[in-house]
């Protein structure tokens, strides 16, 4: 679906078109952008495309993760310029790799370990300490996310997890538990800059927007903007929701770095002043023309 009779100068890759999607096709279109709705579940590509004529630059919206690498990965072969990149995309969709590039970076992150099997995760746990918390490799929303507060509830934990049948749920990624305030913070950031900041808040541990926190705009992004920025130059994430937590003293660790930003907390809590789609298509008219 093209949005004119010209060619595409730019395009959505997407299954799903949701709010913050239409966000986005509302933004191209107001700014009278042709572009093309790319459906991520129609798409395949050769390994030795035909490199014929100019290629739209991509943004890539595709929400499950292993398709929003690999249509990153065909597209980039095929010529086209994808934001975020494929590597990124993989990079930041790994908990482990994403920690480990943070740290390697000097960026302020939670002690975390990884272990092999799901009997190494109990000596690793033993050189953490508890309470702790275990996540899957992959993985978004705060799903399988689990505190362990003593090595008894990780002992019928892991004995769970020996039980998956995928072999990459028996690699096991365990983080510290930070005493944080009840609140995370997600920032947004486009080309290396702050879109702006929100807190979430939430009754349960896990303050995902997707399990209901709400959302209050940060305005001081003094300390945690420039963290942001350093954490998605890190990963190589021209787009990013960076997730930050403060510990006990009040210092902001980086968690993760979401390739794919979700920003409809973000946009509830900045208001229309900050339009959010708009900076995303910023970016992507930036990445066409570099
Ligand atoms: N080490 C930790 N200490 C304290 N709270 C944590 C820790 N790790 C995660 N959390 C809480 O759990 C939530 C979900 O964790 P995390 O962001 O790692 O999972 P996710 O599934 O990748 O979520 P997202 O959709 O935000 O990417 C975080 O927003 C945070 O509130």
């Amino acid at each position: 679906m093209t949005a004119g009779a010209v060619a595409p100068r730019v395009a959505v890759l997407a299954s799903r078109v949701r709010a913050d999607e239409k966000r986005i096709l509302a933004a191209l279109e107001r700014r009278g952008v042709p572009y093309v709705q790319l459906d991520a579940r129609t798409l395949h590509g050769f390994a030795h495309p035909a490199a014929d004529g100019p290629r739209p630059a991509v943004l890539n919206r595709e929400i499950s993760h292993t398709r929003a690498v690999y249509g990153a990965e065909l597209l980039e072969a095929a010529g086209h310029r994808v934001v975020n990149s494929a590597a990124a995309t993989a990079l930041c969709g790994d908990k482990w790799r994403t920690s480990t590039t943070l740290a390697a970076a000097g960026l302020p992150t939670p002690r975390t370990v990884l272990a092999l099997t799901p009997g190494a995760a109990l000596d690793a746990l033993e050189e953490l300490g508890t309470p702790a918390v275990i996540k899957p490799l992959v993985g978004s929303w705060g799903r399988l996310v689990a505190r362990v507060p003593d090595r008894e509830t990780a002992e019928a934990l892991l004995e769970y997890v020996a039980a998956l049948p995928s072999p990459q749920s028996h690699v096991v990624y365990l983080q510290e538990l930070v005493d944080k305030p009840g609140r995370d913070i997600r920032v947004g950031v486009a080309g290396g800059e702050v879109i702006g900041a929100v807190y979430r808040h939430s009754a349960d541990w896990r303050t995902n927007v997707a399990r209901g926190a709400w959302v209050e705009r940060c305005v001081d992004t003094g300390v945690i903007g420039p963290l942001a920025v350093a954490a998605a130059a890190a990963v190589g994430a021209r787009i990013a929701g960076v997730d930050l937590i403060e510990d006990a003293d009040g210092r902001p660790q980086v968690l993760e770095v979401n390739a794919g930003l979700e920003f409809s907390g973000l946009q509830e809590a900045l208001g229309e002043d900050v339009p959010v789609a708009d900076r995303l298509v910023d970016e992507l008219l930036a990445e066409g023309a570099r």
